[in-house]
């Protein structure tokens, strides 16, 4: 079974699973039913049986899941073990809380490189990365072969910046800025919008919260 074989909803569980399972193995936990994960990870025990049943048989009646063996599965299709390096462009605000965080729960992915056109800040490092200026984006990129990046500059640069990023071979932008970028078909953007998760919630609350 490939990553690509897998249907998304399944493959966009998986990173929860993964987290859970690896808070199991933390505390020595050997194996786990479906009923305890739908209660840990509030997905219910019929999906995840489904779910798990893409991988090939690894639960086991009466038994449940072996937890090791499930981790290192999901390390497996997660690509967990590989090290991916994500640039950010724009170390304000947003940009230093993302540095600040740099996702060091999850291991797999951190950011490596920052880019920004402020003198004052250029050449120097924060929270551990060094800053950049942007005008070397694309050089920096390809040297390094990073192929994502953090955009958080202002709305007004976000075009600019994206260029110079597809110049650089970019692969994949998460969007931070209200802008919807223009980009070639092969580069990937996935756009955050706070206010909008927010506001989606709310939503739920009001509809659908019992
Ligand atoms: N998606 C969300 O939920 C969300 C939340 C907050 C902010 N934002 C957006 O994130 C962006 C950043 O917000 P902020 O509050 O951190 O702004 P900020 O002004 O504090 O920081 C912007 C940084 O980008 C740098 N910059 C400007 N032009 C640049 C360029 N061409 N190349 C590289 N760096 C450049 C500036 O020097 C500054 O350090 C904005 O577009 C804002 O709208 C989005």
């Amino acid at each position: 079974m490939t990553a690509e074989s897998i249907p998304k909803a399944t493959a966009k569980r998986l990173p929860i699973y993964y987290r859970y399972l690896n808070i199991l193995h933390d505390t020595g936990k050997e194996r786990i039913s479906s009923t305890e994960l739908a209660d840990a990870v509030q997905v219910d025990s019929a999906t995840i049986r489904r779910d798990f049943s893409y991988f090939g048989a690894l639960g086991k009646r009466g038994y449940g899941y072996d937890v090791d063996s499930l981790l290192s599965f999901f390390k497996q299709i997660l690509n967990q073990e590989h090290l991916t390096n994500v640039g950010l462009v724009g170390v304000g605000n947003l940009g230093h809380a993302l540095l600040n965080f740099n996702f060091h729960k999850d291991g797999n992915v951190r950011i490596s490189a920052a880019f920004d056109s402020k003198d004052d800040i250029v050449n120097t490092i924060q929270d551990g990365v060094p800053v950049y200026p942007v005008s070397d984006l694309a050089d920096q990129l390809q040297e390094q072969q990073i192929q994502v990046i953090i955009l958080t500059v202002p709305s007004d640069y976000a075009q600019g910046v994206a260029d110079q990023a597809v110049a650089g071979g970019v692969r994949g932008i998460l969007n931070f800025t209200p802008i919807r970028i223009s980009v070639p078909d092969q580069v990937l953007v996935q756009n955050v919008d706070l206010t909008n998760e927010l506001q989606t919630l709310i939503y739920f609350i009001e509809n659908f919260s019992k």
